[in-house]
C-alpha cells in the first residue's frame, strides 16, 4: 500500500507553506508576505505516532497566472479533493471569512472525503470566540492553531491520524510493485483493466485523461501486485495544463517506489525521444524493466515486422540491452498473459543473490579467458568479487588498480555475469574497489 496522502488547502497567505513545514519538520522556508509566492516543494514524507503519510502543499501546485485567483485557488482545491485521503482546510483568524473561503467550503461540502477545518494565525487560546465565525462554512469545529509558533499543532496531527484509512492487513508486505509509464494516449490504462480483468480505470480517447496515478492491488494464485498506472509524462515545452506539472512529478515518484517498470510504447509509432527519456528514468533508479509494444493489433505486419521493431527498440535504448520487449494489444488482449510472467521473472531477476563462490568461479574463468589490458605497462589484476546487494544486484571487484579498469572490461565482465546468472531484464552494477588478493 502506498503511504496515504494529505493535502493541505486553502486561499493564498493563509499560512499553508508554514504549516507544510512546521509539519515536515523541514527548514522552514522563506516565505513572504506576499500572496501567491510561489515554491516548489509540493510533497514531503511525515510521520505522527508511528502513521506515515505524504504531505502536499497546494500553494506550490502550478496554475495559470493569467486565470482570476479564484479560479486557481478552486483548481488547486479540486486536485487535491482527487488525490488526498484527508484534507486540510486553513482558514485566517485574523481576516475571517472570505469570498475564496466560502467558495473552497462549497467544494469540500460537496465531497465525501474527510475535511479538517484549521483556523491559523491565533494568538490567544485562551479566547474561545476567535474561531466562532467559522463554524458558518458547514465544515464542523475549527481546529485552532498558530502555525508559526507550532501551537495546538500536535492536537491537529492527532485529527489527521484519526482520519488516515486504516491499514489492510497483510499489504505492507511482499507485493510486488510495478510502475505502468509512457507518452499519453499508449494504452496505459487499457492495460491495466487487461490485467485486472474488469473495467475499474475510466479508459477515454483524450490524451492525458488518466491525470492521477491509481494504485491498484492484485493478487493472482500466491502472488500480490500494486500496479501503479501513472498519468502520461508530457514533453516540458507542451506542459501547459496546470495538472501537468503534478503528473511528471507523479510518473518519477511512481518509478521511485516501483520494483519493476513497464515502458509502454505505442507499436503504431517508433520509439521517440519522449520514450527515450521515461525509460531512462528507471535504468538510472536502478529499476527493473520491461518495454511493452501496445496496439500491435493496428500494426500491418508479416513475419519480420516483428524482429525490426526488436531492432529499433534496441538500437535507440542501447542502454538498457537488459530489458525484454514483448509485443502485445491491450485491446484484444494478445498475449498480455505474458505480462505479468515478465513481470515475475524481472522482480526475481533483480532479487537474485549470487553465492560468492559461484561468483567467483565466473569472475576468475572471465579473468582467465580475457585477461583486463594493462595501463601504461602496468598489470591490472582482479582478485575477487562479491555481491554487496540486490535491486538491482550490485558486486564489488577487488583491483590492484580501480581506476585501470577500462570502461570496455566492466562492459566484458557484465556480460559474463549476464550470461552466467542471467538477470534478465534488470540492470546490474559493477564497483571497483582497491584490494588485496585474497
Ligand atoms: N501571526 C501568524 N502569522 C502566520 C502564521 N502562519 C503563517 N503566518 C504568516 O502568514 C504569511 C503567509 O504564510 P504562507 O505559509 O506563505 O502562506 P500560504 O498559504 O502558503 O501562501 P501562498 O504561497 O500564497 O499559497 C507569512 O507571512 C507567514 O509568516 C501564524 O500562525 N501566525
Ligand atoms: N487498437 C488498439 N487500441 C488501443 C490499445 N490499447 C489502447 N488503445 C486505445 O488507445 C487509446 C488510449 O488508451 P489509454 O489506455 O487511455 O491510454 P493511456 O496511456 O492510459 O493514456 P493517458 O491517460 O493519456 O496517459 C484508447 O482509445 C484505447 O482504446 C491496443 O492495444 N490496440
Amino acid at each position: 500500500m502506498p503511504k496515504p496522502i494529505v493535502a493541505i488547502i486553502g486561499r493564498p497567505n493563509v499560512g499553508k507553506s508554514t504549516l507544510f513545514n512546521r509539519i515536515t519538520g523541514g527548514r522552514v522556508a522563506i516565505v513572504e508576505d506576499t500572496p501567491g509566492v510561489t515554491r516548489d516543494r509540493l510533497y514531503r514524507d511525515a510521520e505522527w505516532c508511528g502513521r506515515q503519510f505524504t504531505l502536499v502543499d497546494t500553494g506550490g501546485i502550478a496554475t495559470h497566472q493569467d486565470d482570476p485567483l479564484v479560479a486557481r485557488v478552486r483548481s488547486q482545491a479540486e486536485q487535491a479533493l482527487k488525490e488526498a485521503d484527508v484534507i486540510i482546510f486553513l482558514v485566517d483568524s485574523r481576516t475571517g471569512i472570505t469570498a475564496d473561503d466560502e467558495e473552497i467550503a462549497a467544494l469540500l461540502r460537496r465531497s465525501d472525503r474527510p475535511v479538517i477545518l484549521v483556523a491559523n494565525k491565533v494568538e490567544d487560546f485562551s479566547d474561545p470566540t476567535v474561531t466562532h465565525e467559522f463554524y458558518r462554512l458547514g465544515l464542523g469545529d475549527p481546529v485552532p492553531i498558530s502555525a508559526a509558533h507550532g501551537l495546538n499543532t500536535g492536537d491537529l496531527l492527532d485529527r489527521v491520524v484519526e482520519l488516515l484509512p486504516a491499514v489492510p492487513a497483510g499489504e505492507e508486505g511482499d507485493a510486488l510493485k510495478v510502475a505502468i509509464v509512457g507518452r499519453p494516449n499508449v494504452g496505459k490504462s487499457s492495460l491495466v483493466n487487461r490485467l485486472l480483468g474488469e473495467e475499474r480505470v475510466i479508459v477515454s480517447d483524450l490524451p492525458g485523461t488518466t491525470r492521477d496515478a491509481v494504485d491498484t492491488y492484485i493478487r493472482r494464485g500466491e502472488r500480490e501486485y500494486i500496479l501503479i498506472d501513472t498519468a502520461g509524462m508530457r514533453r516540458k515545452s507542451r506542459i501547459t495544463v496546470p495538472t501537468e506539472r503534478y503528473s511528471v512529478l507523479r510518473a518519477l515518484r511512481a518509478v521511485e517506489r516501483a520494483d519493476v517498470v513497464l515502458v509502454i510504447l505505442d507499436g503504431t509509432e517508433g520509439v521517440t525521444e519522449q520514450d527515450k527519456k521515461i525509460a531512462g528514468y528507471g535504468h538510472e533508479k536502478g529499476k527493473a524493466t520491461i518495454i511493452v509494444v501496445n496496439k500491435w493489433d493496428l500494426v500491418p505486419k508479416d513475419e519480420r515486422t516483428m524482429d525490426h521493431y526488436r531492432e529499433a527498440v534496441r538500437q535507440e535504448l542501447s542502454f538498457m540491452a537488459y530489458a525484454p520487449v514483448l509485443f502485445i494489444s491491450a485491446l484484444t488482449g494478445q498475449r498480455v498473459d505474458q505480462v505479468l510472467m515478465t513481470i515475475d521473472a524481472v522482480g526475481e531477476a533483480a532479487n537474485r543473490r549470487v553465492a560468492t563462490g559461484t561468483l567467483n568461479a565466473v569472475v576468475r574463468e572471465a579473468v582467465l579467458l580475457t585477461p583486463p589490458p594493462s595501463v601504461k605497462g602496468q598489470e591490472v589484476k582482479i582478485y575477487y568479487a562479491t555481491q554487496v546487494k540486490v535491486k538491482p544486484p550490485t558486486f564489488v571487484f577487488f583491483t590492484n588498480r580501480p581506476e585501470g579498469v577500462h570502461f570496455s572490461y566492466q562492459r566484458y565482465l557484465e556480460n559474463q555475469l549476464r550470461q552466467a546468472f542471467g538477470f534478465e531484464g534488470t540492470p546490474i552494477r559493477l564497483i571497483f574497489r582497491r584490494g588485496r588478493e585474497r
